[in-house]
């Protein structure tokens, strides 16, 4: 098990403070989830909410500020369990048990009750700081707070939850498990630790994704983490490959899908993730490293700025 503070961000630190820091985890964190709260009803936390009433069989409180947005998603959480029991993956009696886990709701305060939080609203910061300020003070002091940020630093959400920085009592309680998509598909899941992130907060969160059925990965807070540092730039240099007419759309897909063993292209791949979320990735990584390798390609900022976001709209580099 990685220690609370990465290799990186121990080094930047003196050992009294570290010290400091591994006996203030000691007494935060619980694994005995009992009721969890997703914030954000998209495709992410709609797949995040389903997985855990399938798999752990907690009662989900999943929270979205748009009616529409959890009445198109408690609708696809249906067709998922429908297809689960007619290909008998799981019985009517588990769909409908399931089914029956999920509390979909507009009220944040309903979360007053939950052991642990999952945020999954769009990949704005100042958005995400302001949810975070509200977890800290809504939810239970014991629960984790965690978020599925694909790219905002865990540190400066875990910021957001306090007006002292020297009082980590909710900021020791914030962690990312970043899930990834298709959330009941894919196995894999990064944890990320902040800076002021306990032991035992990140322990709950790992054990927390186990229970999900899911591999966790332990990262550093650093822009992107592991999975984005990687995929991000690869799907930019894509749609800049298309941008420059290095290739067409049919050409780059089909030599990455059928080249390296993908299941799908870079450009099919960025629809499916939602451009606008592309986009919100690689500026993180441009403004946070200074480094202009990851400069948001010029076609994908066009396309975002036309509303054409991929799948989710209807139109990305491909139709829907
Ligand atoms: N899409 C992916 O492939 C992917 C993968 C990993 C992580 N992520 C991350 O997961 C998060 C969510 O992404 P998504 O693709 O599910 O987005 P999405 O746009 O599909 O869903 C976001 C949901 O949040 C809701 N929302 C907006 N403001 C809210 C508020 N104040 N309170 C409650 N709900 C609110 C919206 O109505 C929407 O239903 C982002 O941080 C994203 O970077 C996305």
């Amino acid at each position: 098990m990685a220690s609370v503070l990465s290799a990186r961000q121990a080094l930047r630190l003196p050992r009294q403070l570290r010290l400091f820091s591994t006996s203030l985890s000691l007494g935060s964190g619980s694994t005995d989830v009992k009721r969890l709260g997703v914030v954000g009803a998209g495709q992410m936390g709609l797949g995040i909410a389903l997985v855990a009433a399938v798999k752990a069989q907690v009662p989900v409180t999943l929270v979205d500020s748009a009616q529409n947005s959890l009445d198109k998603g408690i609708g696809f959480a249906e067709k998922l369990l429908a297809k689960d029991v007619a290909k008998n993956r799981i019985t009517q009696e588990q769909a409908d048990a399931a089914r029956a886990l999920l509390t979909p709701t507009t009220s944040i305060d309903s979360l007053a009750d939950v052991d642990f939080v999952i945020e999954a609203v769009p990949e704005i910061p100042s958005l995400k700081f302001d949810i975070f300020a509200k977890l800290a003070q809504i939810c239970p002091k014991h629960a984790i707070l965690a978020t599925n940020t694909s790219s905002i630093s865990i540190t400066r959400i875990a910021a957001a939850t306090t007006q002292d920085p020297t009082d980590t009592t909710n900021s020791s309680r914030v962690v990312s498990t970043h899930f990834m998509n298709p959330v009941p598909v894919q196995k894999g899941v990064e944890i990320i630790s902040g800076l002021q992130t306990s032991q035992a907060t990140l322990d709950a969160a790992v054990a927390f994704c186990k229970r999900l059925g899911k591999i966790p990965s332990v990262s550093a807070d650093s822009p992107g983490f592991l999975a984005n540092r990687i995929l991000m730039p690869y799907i930019n240099e894509a749609v800049i490959c298309l941008e420059t007419g290095v290739g067409d759309r049919d050409a780059i897909d089909a030599i990455m899908k059928n080249g390296t063993n993908v299941p799908m292209g870079p450009l099919q791949l960025a629809d499916f993730i939602g451009l606008d979320t592309c986009l919100a990735i690689m500026k993180v990584l441009h403004t946070e490293t200074g480094d202009s390798k990851y400069r948001p390609s010029v076609l994908l900022r066009n396309m975002v700025d036309a509303g054409w976001l991929g799948k989710k709209s209807g139109r990305g580099f491909y139709e829907y």
